[in-house]
Parts: C-alpha cells; sequence; structure tokens
C-alpha cells in the first residue's frame, strides 16, 4: 500500500507540469505592486498581526523568521542560523552560539497584511524575554521539531500564553528530518498541552527511487484542497518561494489518492468544527460531501475557533528546506486575530496602589474587575482610557542598545496615536519625557514614521528615560500633557513581571581606571534587560550581578568583555541566597528635620516576614499595598498614614498643593525602604527576601521642596527595626526549583535515587511521560489525543523504531544548589538519554545544617 501510493504520486507528479503548473507566493509579484515606505504604515488596524515564535530551544524560530522575511521580499537572500547571518541574531553572542538571545521585533509585509514578529529565545535562561514579548502580542506561532516533539520548555511557553489568553498556532517543523514524527508530534500537542487540533494541512511525501526514503516534499491544503509541493533538490538552488499547486477539487484518474487523503483531513476538520460552530455542520448539511463545504466556511469557523481558543490550528513544514513557510505565513493572518479581537490589556488605576493580586495575570476572572478601574475599554481600538480617543496609551517592552542604531524603545500603542517629537508621560513616575523620531523595523531596517496608532509596533528613539514595562501617556490632539486628567496619566498598562535572579557574580573593575566604564556599560546592559540585576556589597566594595541562569551570566559576560571591551574580574557564577526574618520588629519612628526648620520629615513603621509569594499573601488584597520592585517584599501604608492636608488634597480634584509630586513622596518612602533591605539582614549581610514593611504614620513639611530626607528616615527606621531584632531572628533563604527528570524506564531507580540523596530533592510525583498534559485536564487531554485524527503518516515506521520501551517522567522539587552541573550528571547516569529541565518556584528557609554549608561556601 505504502510503495504503491508513493509510486502513483510520482507518476502523477510527472505529468503535472504538463496539467498545471501554477507558481504562487512569488514574493516578486507581491512585492511590485507594494510601496513598503509609502503602504506599510497605512495598512489598517484589523490588517495588523502581532505575534511571538515561542518554542524549546532550537525548533527553528529563527530559521523560520528569516524565511518569512525573504518570503515577504524584505530581504533578498535566505540568512542561516548555522553561518551567523539571519536578521534577527544580529548580537555576536547570538551568531557566534547560534542562539537567539534578545526577542528581535521584525514587521513582515504579507498580501496586504502587516505581521509584527517577535522571535523569541527557547533557552529557559531568556525565559523574562519570552514573558515581555507575550505581554504585547495579540497571538503566537509554537514551532515544534518534530523529531523531539513536544519538548520541556514548548510546554512551558505554551502555558504562559494560555495565561495570557493568546490565541495559538502550532507548526511542526523540520519534517524532512529523519525521524520526524508527524502524527506523534499532533498526539502530543493534543495529549500533552491540553488542546483540540485543526489540521489545517498534512505532510505530503514522495518516495526517493534510489534510497527509497520518504522525502518531504509539501503539504495537502485541506482547507483550500491542493496539494502544495516544492523543489527542494540542493543543485536547483530552489529558495522556496515557487509553490506547484494541484486542485483536488475534482476528482480525475490521476489525484485520487491524494484526494481521498485531503477529504479525510476535510471529514475530521470539518467535524471538529462542526462542534463549536453550526454554520460548518449548516454548509455540510447542503451537500453531505466533505469537499464540498466552501473554504471560505472552513475559514471563518477556524478563525472563531482559533481566537476563542476552543481549538489550535496546526500545520507542518521544513523551515530550513523551504517547504511550509508560506502557508504558515497565510494562517498567520487567517486565522490569528488583529489588535481589534485580542484581549484588552489589563489597566491597574495608578502605579502606587492597587491590589497587588490584580497584576499577576490577565485570565478572565481578572478582566471583570476593570468595571471598578477609572478606565473604560472601547473594544474597536483596543484598550481607551475615558473613552478620549486622542488619549494615546503605549507599553514599553524592550529596550536595546543596537550597536549601530543607539538606544531603542519598543513600544506597544494600545490606544490613540503616539506622535514623534511628542512630549510623554511615563505613568510609572510621572516624568514628562521629549521622545524623538518614531520608527518601524522592516525586517532589520528602520523605517521613520509620522506617527504610530492603536494596534502597532513601533521604536521610540531620543530618550533614556523609559524602561522596560513603563506605560507611557500622551495625548495627540493637545501637546500639553498637563491637561492630561491626574487619574489617567498614573494608569498603568498591566507591569511586566520581573522573574528573580537565581544566579550571581561578583564584578569589579580590574583597575580603578576601569570603574567608569564598567558602570557605565552594566547601566545599559540593566536598562536592556531588566532580568539582570545589579548589587552593591558595602562590605567587600564589590559589585555583584545576578540573573537567570549560568548561560545568561555567561552571555552577560561576554557582553561586557568582549563586545564593550571593558577591563573586569568576573568571579565564578554561584546561587543567589536571600535572608528574612523570623519575628515582627517593634514599631520605629525617625524625623529628621527640615533644612530650613520649617517641619519635619517624619515615619513611623515597622517590619514583619511571610512565606509564598507575594501576590498569594492576604496583605496583597490591602488597598494600599504595593509590591515593591525586586525580593517578593512589599509595603503596606496604613489607611491613615498620610498627614491629612495629603489625605484631603487626593480626595478632591483640585491643584496639587504641594511643590513635590506625591509619586515622588511615595517614590521616596519606597526608595528608602528598598535601600535598607538591600543592605542585608543579621545573618550573612543578605538582601532581605519576603517581608513587609507597614507605615503607620508619615508627614513632611507642607511646603517641603526635596524629598531626600524622607527617604532618610525611612531608610533609617527600617535599619533600626531589623537591627532591633535578636541573632537568632533571621535566616537565609535558598533557591528552590521544580524539577522534571524525562528517562527511560530501566534508568528509573539510579536517577530517583540521586535525586533523592545527593540532589535533597523531594519527588512528588512519578508518571508516564505519554501522560504528560499541562492542559488543566490531563483525562480529558489525553482522551482528545486518542481520537484525534492522524492522516496517513509514513513517518509513523519511526516511532515503532524508537519505542524501545517506556519513558518515565520523575517531578519533585529540589534547592538550585543542589542541581548544579546536574545536565553532566544525568548523562552519565543514563548512557545520554536522560534529560531534563527545572524552573524557580520560590525561596526556601534553609535549615541549620544548610546555613551552615551554604555561610561556609
Ligand atoms: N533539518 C532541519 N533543520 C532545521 C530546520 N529548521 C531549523 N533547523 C536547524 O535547527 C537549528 C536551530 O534552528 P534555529 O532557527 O536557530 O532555532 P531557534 O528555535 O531559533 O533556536 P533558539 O533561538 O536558540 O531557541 C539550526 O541548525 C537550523 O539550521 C528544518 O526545517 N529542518
Amino acid at each position: 500500500m505504502f510503495i504503491r501510493k508513493a509510486g502513483l504520486v510520482r507518476s502523477f507528479l510527472g505529468s503535472f507540469s504538463s496539467i498545471s503548473t501554477q507558481l504562487r507566493y512569488a514574493s516578486s509579484s507581491a512585492a511590485s505592486s507594494f510601496d513598503y515606505q509609502a503602504d506599510l504604515p497605512k495598512i489598517p488596524i484589523e490588517n495588523i498581526r502581532n505575534i511571538g515564535i515561542i518554542a524549546h530551544i532550537d525548533a527553528g524560530k529563527t530559521t523560520t523568521t528569516e524565511r518569512m522575511l525573504f518570503y515577504s521580499g524584505l530581504i533578498s537572500r535566505i540568512g542561516n542560523v548555522d553561518e551567523g547571518d539571519t536578521v534577527t541574531d544580529y548580537l555576536t553572542e547570538e551568531k557566534d552560539r547560534g542562539i537567539t538571545i534578545q526577542s528581535a521585533a521584525v514587521t513582515v509585509p504579507w498580501n496586504r497584511h502587516k505581521i509584527n514578529v517577535l522571535d523569541t529565545p527557547g533557552h529557559a535562561d531568556f525565559a523574562f524575554e519570552v514573558i515581555r514579548s507575550l505581554r504585547v502580542l495579540d497571538g503566537a506561532v509554537t514551532i515544534l521539531d518534530a523529531v523531539a516533539g513536544v519538548e520541556a520548555q514548548t510546554e512551558k511557553v505554551w502555558r504562559q500564553a494560555k495565561d495570557l489568553g493568546i490565541p495559538l498556532i502550532a507548526y511542526i517543523n523540520k519534517m524532512d528530518r529523519e525521524g520526524a514524527g508527524y502524527g506523534r508530534s499532533v498526539r502530543e500537542i493534543v495529549g500533552r498541552l491540553g488542546t483540540r487540533a485543526l489540521l489545517v494541512n498534512i505532510p505530503y511525501f514522495v518516495e526517493d527511487p534510489i534510497t527509497k526514503q520518504m522525502i518531504f516534499k509539501g503539504v495537502i491544503d485541506v482547507v483550500e484542497r491542493k496539494l502544495l509541493s516544492w523543489e527542494t533538490s540542493d543543485r536547483s538552488n530552489e529558495d522556496g518561494r515557487k509553490v506547484s499547486v494541484i486542485d483536488l477539487d475534482l476528482e480525475t484518474d490521476q489525484n485520487a489518492e491524494l484526494r481521498k487523503e485531503c477529504k479525510d483531513a476535510r471529514q475530521a476538520l470539518i467535524e471538529q468544527l462542526g462542534d463549536y460552530d453550526e454554520h460548518v455542520i449548516d454548509s455540510f448539511l447542503e451537500t453531505e460531501d466533505y469537499m464540498q463545504v466552501s473554504s471560505s466556511i472552513i475559514k471563518d469557523a477556524l478563525r472563531r475557533a482559533t481566537i476563542g481558543r476552543y481549538a489550535t490550528p496546526i500545520l507542518c513544514g521544513s523551515s530550513f528546506k523551504n517547504i511550509g513557510v508560506q502557508p504558515l505565513m497565510d494562517a498567520i493572518i487567517d486565522y490569528l486575530p488583529s489588535p481589534l479581537e485580542a484581549n484588552p490589556p489589563e489597566v491597574v488605576s495608578s502605579p502606587l496602589f492597587g491590589s497587588i493580586k490584580h497584576r499577576k495575570g490577565r485570565t478572565q476572572e481578572k478582566q471583570d474587575d476593570h468595571s471598578t478601574l477609572p478606565v473604560s475599554m472601547d473594544p474597536q481600538l483596543g484598550c481607551v482610557i475615558n473613552n478620549d480617543k486622542h488619549l494615546t496609551a503605549s507599553l514599553a517592552f524592550k529596550v536595546i542598545s543596537h550597536p549601530n542604531r543607539g538606544l531603542m524603545t519598543f513600544v506597544r500603542v494600545y490606544s490613540g496615536k503616539l506622535q514623534p517629537n511628542s512630549t510623554v508621560i511615563n505613568t510609572r513616575n510621572g516624568d514628562k519625557i521629549k521622545i524623538g523620531k518614531l520608527l518601524i523595523m522592516n525586517g532589520d531596517i528602520p523605517q521613520e514614521v509620522k506617527s504610530l496608532t492603536a494596534g502597532n509596533i513601533g521604536v521610540i528613539t531620543g530618550t533614556d528615560e523609559i524602561s522596560t514595562g513603563d506605560t507611557l501617556i500622551s495625548h495627540s490632539a493637545s501637546k500639553n500633557v498637563n491637561k492630561i486628567p491626574k487619574r489617567e496619566a498614573s494608569a498603568r498598562l498591566l507591569p511586566i513581571a520581573i522573574p528573580p535572579p537565581v544566579f550571581s557574580v561578583s564584578i569589579e573593575p580590574t583597575t580603578v581606571a576601569d570603574r567608569r566604564k564598567l558602570e557605565s556599560s552594566l547601566q545599559v546592559l540593566l536598562r536592556e534587560d531588566p532580568s539582570l540585576r545589579l548589587t552593591f556589597d558595602d562590605e567587600s566594595g564589590q559589585m555583584i550581578l545576578s540573573g537567570m541562569g549560568e548561560l545568561h551570566l555567561e552571555i552577560t559576560r561576554d557582553r561586557l568583555i568582549t563586545d564593550m571591551k571593558v577591563n573586569a574580574d568576573i568571579g565564578k557564577v554561584r546561587v543567589t541566597y536571600k535572608e528574612t526574618i523570623t519575628q515582627q520588629t517593634e514599631h520605629v519612628t525617625k524625623s529628621i528635620a527640615s533644612p530650613d526648620n520649617s517641619g519635619s520629615f517624619s515615619v513611623t513603621l515597622s517590619v514583619d516576614s511571610f512565606e509564598g509569594p507575594a501576590e498569594d499573601t492576604d496583605l496583597a488584597d490591602k488597598e494600599n499595598a504595593q509590591l515593591l520592585e525586586y525580593d517578593n517584599n512589599i509595603v503596606v501604608f496604613d489607611k491613615h498614614a498620610a498627614p491629612e492636608f495629603i489625605r484631603k488634597a487626593l480626595n478632591i480634584d483640585s491643584e496639587w498643593p504641594l511643590p513635590i509630586s506625591y509619586e515622588h513622596i511615595i517614590g521616596a518612602m519606597i526608595s528608602g525602604i528598598t535601600g535598607a533591605l538591600q543592605v542585608g539582614g543579621q545573618v550573612a549581610r543578605l538582601p532581605l527576601h519576603s517581608v513587609v514593611v507597614k507605615i503607620k504614620k508619615w508627614s513632611l513639611p507642607v511646603e517641603a521642596t526635596s524629598t531626600a530626607p524622607l527617604l532618610q528616615s525611612t531608610r533609617l527606621a527600617v535599619r533600626e527595626a531589623l537591627e532591633s531584632l535578636p541573632p537568632n531572628a533571621s535566616t537565609i533563604l535558598e533557591p528552590l526549583m521544580k524539577v522534571s527528570v524525562f528517562v527511560n524506564d530501566e534508568d528509573l531507580g539510579v536517577v530517583t535515587q540521586d535525586l533523592m540523596s545527593a540532589r535533597n530533592a523531594k519527588i512528588t510525583d512519578i508518571d508516564e511521560q505519554d501522560n504528560l498534559s499541562t492542559g488543566g485536564d490531563a483525562l480529558w487531554a489525553r482522551g482528545q489525543a486518542e481520537k484525534t485524527y492522524i492522516p496517513y503518516d509514513p513517518t509513523l515506521q519511526y516511532i515503532k523504531q524508537s519505542q524501545s520501551g517506556g519513558k518515565k517522567v520523575i517531578k519533585g522539587e529540589a534547592p538550585l544548589r543542589d542541581m548544579i552541573g546536574y545536565l553532566s550528571k544525568i548523562r552519565s547516569l543514563t548512557k545520554g538519554s536522560g534529560f531534563y529541565s527545572m524552573e524557580y518556584c520560590g525561596m526556601q528557609r534553609a535549615t541549620s545544617d544548610r546555613v551552615k554549608q551554604i555561610l561556609d561556601e
């Protein structure tokens, strides 16, 4: 059956060119009628797609993005990851290692639409890059390696996208590789990621006459009833622009088998969609022929089902061999939402206060809370604050220092119209910022634009005052930002949560003369990457740089030393420890007289601690609570903590009575607290973690012109409160990781034993790998996977070969300190077959034995 089929296909192909060769997708023809410079900025919002490419490391994200740029006509030759010449991986470290480190944002025109693509990194150390990209995206493409199937990082990014309510398309890449498993990958998508599959296209193979291997040649477009095939012979130097198309809608002598495959897949697709959308069923009932249901009805239903997150369209291809990328680009346009159809962003009413819990994610439940905020959502424009269409709200999601272009701040505009050379309010601190030119990135080429309208992603230049996560408010009708009402001027699009850095290195300038350059270079890196953190050890005078993982810090070191040519001595990568207190302090009051004796700056406060994430504590529900930027610390202001004249002024919408803004006053106290907690605790002077500073009262003179004395008194009060505790009222906290180890049955015992004894792991679960599901209801997902339609699949032969025995996953929690170097250990314990993934799950209090070990270290 197998060979006969392949033979039929070949002979069919042989006669094909004489029947009806069609050339589609030729970028030159698409480009000829489209003037990028003039037409791109004019594309209406409904034709914009803001999408991310997310996946496990090496699945082929950069390779696929590069093809998209090429087919759109933006670049004239395809760059190659392995040769280090792709558009999106432009950092030296990316080229050298062949991995993506920074998400690159490129704009790709396609079929009168504009796809803003963010190519994100796959390595777990750069998870923050993925999170911050997902925050500004309306949809995403998950790429899978057809050999590896669903991998650890695939599950993680899928879950993150799902939590943010982002519709997804799955693309099974590397179909050309030996061992590629199409059917297996589809089942894993359903069973492990917990979704329904909509097979938009299915693979098409041709048997090689000499080797008898099945060669991946193209796809059957199930929706359009067409066979698309690509010429991939290396000698012909094809770049995949030419696609041969054969219609399968009408039966001929030659196309019977392919048509049957298409029909079976269509039946499965229509039945799956029919459960969601009755139009499809109605259309089918008219003729009772699956091939007759119109492609536009199927497409509409597919779009609704994807945007409604009912199911996931699945496509396949081989980006490296230039097969299947154009259909993927079509699917992005056809099935992923425009900014008008995407989830509106969550808005918090004030940068200062508001329940911390609202800032965690963007779930349905949380969206309902919008009604209580002084912000209304307009579905037509994504998000409009107080229905003033001139009010412009943008979110800065990325700041980079480009080697040639200087500082670039990437923003997503959510409402109104951002204009160049205008003034915007940074709602984080109330600062008014004059911005310079506005750009969009056509591929890697910046193009200056006259404005950036709602739904767009672009670049602000000319300022270094914006950080990742800042909300920028402006008014497109009036240049005067002072006229923007106070509430709107402090509204914040959901800030981007920064994961805690769990590894650190010490850094010192090689000579005194090198200090300046080191500090300014570090500032550049910190602005670019908020998941890096710099602290100072007062005792040793060293700078401590913390990051998400060993690779993250290695790459930062390379950027400092190699790219920025800084002379510095960088220590060994170590785990980051913290301290916390185990008992509440007394109330402490600190006052500082104002320099002109007109009054005093005074604060009364106490410090306590808690366990677990700040968002999950009762404190997070308090109205006047704020999560501090670092270390899971909270500050809570008593309801009547502010002096009476300030409370009055806050209640009425009149002129603010003080020379200093309220944001600056609160900001000063928060800086005082942050500084004092950084100095560290009593055990090893490590920064304090999981503490809550409760401000009972504060005051300042009505005429105050500076907040410095308030900052200072707050800092002193926190320090005095902490130092009043007995020495045994503090302990060390160490990072705890959630670990999943994947092994063959025969290695289960030895790996579990090693985890428990040498790694101090607590095992929570051992299960079959096939039973994994992140989709919430594992049983449901498994049932779905079993009944999912899989087309004729010659790759099934590889599964049988590779499935020699059962595979298990061991799940547990282990201290990060004991997991260092685990990759080589697991490899040696399993003869190279085992692997593992881990993610931070919190800080745990160390036992006294461990405190001793850590201190000795
Ligand atoms: N055989 C084959 N190799 C591919 C395909 N797509 C990508 N590759 C190769 O896979 C490797 C990784 O590709 P990338 O595009 O860098 O993958 P990535 O997902 O961007 O990787 P990170 O950004 O580091 O996570 C490179 O060696 C590519 O040449 C494909 O379709 N077939």
